[in-house]
């Protein structure tokens, strides 16, 4: 018998409520007992080890994944980003960043592909664009949908460095801007500090540290607080950071 109950967070000052979230594929656990609160506008950076549940708690909160017990709240308006773009390769690119949404939607898909850069993309095929340009199409997709809850999947794992960087910067300046909340699931330290107001470690089915990063913005990588910071979390994530030069 399952306890899981889903549907809309009540507080208001929450994106996201979850308790005691079980999940179980046969006889693996993967989340057990997850508890986490997300503020509204709150940017939130999952880190973990490879197959610690990442992903899967994502599509817990996207409703793609049942949990096994638990609650689960969120705020009702979601989108995801992936490490792919997924874009539909026979429709444009306006096309795709309005995919399922009514016509009259197409001026705000105007605004969000300018808004990412691509201002006189609009009528470009998918096929044309490059990596990181078709991500930046993934993120005006998730932008006109004015999401209240943005969940990012190693949106810039597939990205050569120096596009990285950039799309950083980008998601960085559009989430200050619409104020989403956000969970963003990275293997790269630098990069949740770099974005995120919170940054948590999930292993062996829980949070092993979930900590608020209060330096100000744009963040500097060798502000003392925060290469203790990255130190400490990639002790979390068993590996040793390096010695100082
Ligand atoms: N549909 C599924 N059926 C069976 N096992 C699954 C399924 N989805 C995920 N798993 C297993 O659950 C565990 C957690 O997977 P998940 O993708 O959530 O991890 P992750 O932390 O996101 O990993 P990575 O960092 O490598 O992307 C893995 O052992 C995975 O094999």
């Amino acid at each position: 018998m399952s306890g899981t109950t889903a549907g809309p967070v009540r507080d208001g000052d929450l994106a996201v409520r979850v308790r005691g979230l079980r999940k179980a594929f046969g006889d693996r656990t993967v989340l057990d007992g997850v508890d986490l609160d997300i503020r509204r506008g709150e940017f939130f950076a999952l880190l973990g080890p490879s197959g610690t549940g990442k992903t899967t708690l994502l599509r817990v909160l996207a409703g793609l994944e049942r949990s096994d017990s638990g609650t689960v709240l969120t705020a009702p308006r979601r989108t995801t980003v992936y490490q792919e773009p997924r874009l539909v390769q026979a429709r444009r690119v306006l096309a795709n960043v309005t995919l399922g949404l009514p016509r009259s939607s197409r001026q705000a898909g105007r605004r969000a592909l300018r808004e990412v850069g691509l201002a006189g993309y609009e009528r470009a095929w998918p096929a044309t664009l490059s990596g990181g340009e078709a991500q930046r199409v993934a993120l005006a997709r998730a932008l006109v949908r004015d999401p209240q809850v943005l969940l990012l999947d190693e949106p810039f794992a597939a990205l050569d460095a120096l596009t990285r960087l950039r799309m950083q910067d980008l998601v960085a300046e559009l989430c200050a801007r619409h104020r989403p909340a956000v969970v963003l699931v990275t293997h790269d330290v630098d990069e949740a500090l770099r974005l995120a107001d919170r940054v948590a470690v999930l292993r062996d089915g829980a949070f092993a540290a979930d900590r608020v990063i209060d330096l100000p913005q744009p963040r500097d990588r060798d502000d003392p607080a925060q290469v203790e910071h990255r130190r400490s979390f990639l002790s979390h994530l068993g590996v040793a950071a390096p010695a100082a030069p």
